[in-house]
């Protein structure tokens, strides 16, 4: 049987600690790709807030009423949506991504690897498991920005059957290129589809280049963003997926016993 979904990522300009600018910009843009054939779309890292570290507890507190909006919005329009937030629980705070299929949120991920070069670990506490979860659009593996540089986590994922990753970025200036060329990686060695939403725009000394991706398990890119506020839409072909496993054949070629086996 044909499967096929078309698949979006929503980049834009997070405006720091301003909750209500950017769910509007955020609604806005979802009901743009959704105009656009989109069933499922991802959002940046901590898309409500921005990296506003100290008044993270505070404006953590906002993020049942973004995720009730998000519900409320994925229920009319019919749309799987992921996308990382700030969640708040007792004096943590963790930086989620939230599953949202059709109105109801179906299960989250806690970002495992906090980016110590900028002291994320000093102010989020860090997740304990991964994450596939099956939703009305296909399988998906869940992964936030800096979780992109542990290869370890994707194959995982790729072994506990994820068709289609999602990552939500803030992935700042001046690494452009590893951020693509670890994010074509990870597409063509699991040979799934990745989606990569980043954002775009200056936040206090960061600058962040955009560069959102759509991209093919056989990695061709089948979308690309710029450095300012956009949305990419693009078709996702199962078969394709089927017929490269088949063609070139990763997961049965693999020799777990002379390398070891994932944990
Ligand atoms: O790994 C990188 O270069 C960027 C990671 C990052 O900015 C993050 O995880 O927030």
């Amino acid at each position: 049987m044909e499967r096929r979904i078309h698949a979006a990522a929503v980049q834009f300009n997070i405006a720091l600690g301003e909750v209500e600018t950017n769910l509007e910009r955020a609604l806005a843009a979802l009901r743009r790709v959704r105009e656009q054939g989109a069933e499922l779309a991802v959002l940046p890292e901590m898309w409500s807030t921005g990296y506003d570290y100290k008044r993270l507890p505070e404006l953590a507190r906002e993020t049942p009423r973004v995720l009730e909006a998000l519900r409320d919005l994925a229920r009319e329009l019919g749309m799987v949506l992921v996308g990382s937030l700030p969640e708040g629980q007792g004096d943590r705070v963790y930086n989620t991504a939230y599953v949202v299929d059709q109105g109801k949120v179906v299960d989250k991920y806690r970002k495992l690897h906090l980016f110590s070069n900028m002291g994320e670990d000093r102010f989020l506490a860090a997740g304990d498991r991964t994450l596939v979860v099956p939703t009305s659009v296909g399988r998906l593996g869940v992964a936030i920005c800096y979780d992109l540089r542990f290869p370890e986590l994707f194959r995982k994922l790729a072994l506990e059957g994820a068709e289609i990753l999602c990552l939500s970025a803030e992935w700042p200036k001046p690494r452009q290129d590893h951020w693509r060329t670890l994010l074509r990686a990870r597409a063509i060695e699991n040979q799934f589809f990745v989606i990569a939403a980043n954002c775009c725009g200056i936040q206090g000394k960061l600058d962040f280049f955009g560069m959102s991706l759509l991209i093919a398990p056989r990695g061709e890119i089948l979308g690309e963003a710029g450095e300012s506020d956009t949305e990419l839409v693009a078709a996702f072909d199962f078969e394709e997926m089927v017929n490269y496993r088949t063609q070139i054949r990763c997961y049965q070629d693999r020799r777990p016993e002379v390398y070891g086996t994932l944990p």
